[in-house]
């Protein structure tokens, strides 16, 4: 099966659900607008997808305050059924379906996997409350919307390791979007679109392939520039004053240096693979 085969499953999929996930989209845009949908792939391919999905040993370990949790965007690295996923959500129609759901016309999706590809959480790995960086490598385009394809088998509600957004704040409770089996969960990003992932409880791994679609324009006009920017878990203070710190001191590095210090490391070079 090749990507574009990949595509038309996933295509056909959402577009059976076309007129409900608007009708979410909707519901949901003057917050965070999300949606999420199931069974997005047939059974079979997606236990497949599941694996053959990297070991965190081959992964690279993120740990700080702000998150903990395993990464690789290097694609060409594993195994090629995973790249073919990636890529099948960059599919023209597929951008263009899911621009039809959020009623906007001018997606791109991101070859670079600048942030995207794939990621692992094991137990007490966690990404704490954030804000994605709001651009695109380049500092060109605007980050719009994530898309992200859970894809481990009878993953439980119980189990931790689910999306959260924040539409009312941090001083809020969060929708939690499980991270079931075969599920899609697509979010809009922005100046208020704090997400995060609960601290995984159980003993399991939590694996997830994400795509960031971009844009000329931002989606509010509010919106400015600003780097990945984290909180704490409301309650705990010290760490939110740490990293309060933490975003303020990047994003005053980012007012001198356009494109930062030194260079996301986070990106799929293609045709560089390592040893
Ligand atoms: O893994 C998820 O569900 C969310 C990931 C995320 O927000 C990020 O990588 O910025
Ligand atoms: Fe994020």
């Amino acid at each position: 099966m090749d990507t574009k085969d990949i595509s038309t499953l996933i295509f056909n999929r959402i577009l059976e659900e076309k007129e409900a996930l608007s009708m979410r989209y909707k519901n949901t845009v003057d917050g965070i607008g999300n949606f999420y949908i199931d069974e997005v792939l047939p059974e079979e391919l997606a236990l497949e997808i599941s694996r053959v999905f990297p070991k965190k040993e081959d992964m690279n370990l993120k740990k700080s305050l702000r998150e903990y949790k395993h990464v690789a965007a290097q694609m060409d690295q594993y195994n090629p059924l995973l790249e073919k996923v990636i890529y099948a959500f960059q599919d023209e129609r597929i951008v263009q379906l899911i621009g039809e759901i959020c009623g906007t016309d001018q997606l791109e999706p991101d070859e670079n996997l600048y942030a995207g590809g794939l990621s692992l959480m094991a137990k007490d790995n966690f990404l704490n409350p954030h804000l994605d960086n709001s651009h695109d490598k380049d500092r060109n385009k605007w980050r719009v919307f994530n898309l992200l394809y859970y894809v481990t088998p009878n993953w439980p509600d119980d189990g931790g390791g689910h999306l959260e957004v924040w539409p009312n704040g941090l001083e809020n409770d969060p929708v939690t979007i499980h991270s079931r089996f075969n599920r899609l969960a697509v979010m809009a990003t922005h100046q208020k679109s704090w997400h995060s992932v609960s601290p995984v409880v159980i003993n399991g791994e939590r694996c997830c392939i994400s795509n960031y679609y971009f844009a000329e324009s931002p989606l509010r006009k509010e919106d400015r520039f600003h780097v990945t920017s984290f909180r704490a878990r409301p309650g705990d203070t010290l760490k939110d004053t740490v990293l309060k710190l933490d975003a303020s001191i990047r994003m005053g590095i980012r007012k001198v240096f356009k494109k930062g210090i030194k260079e996301n490391p986070h990106v799929y070079k293609k045709g560089e693979k390592k040893e």
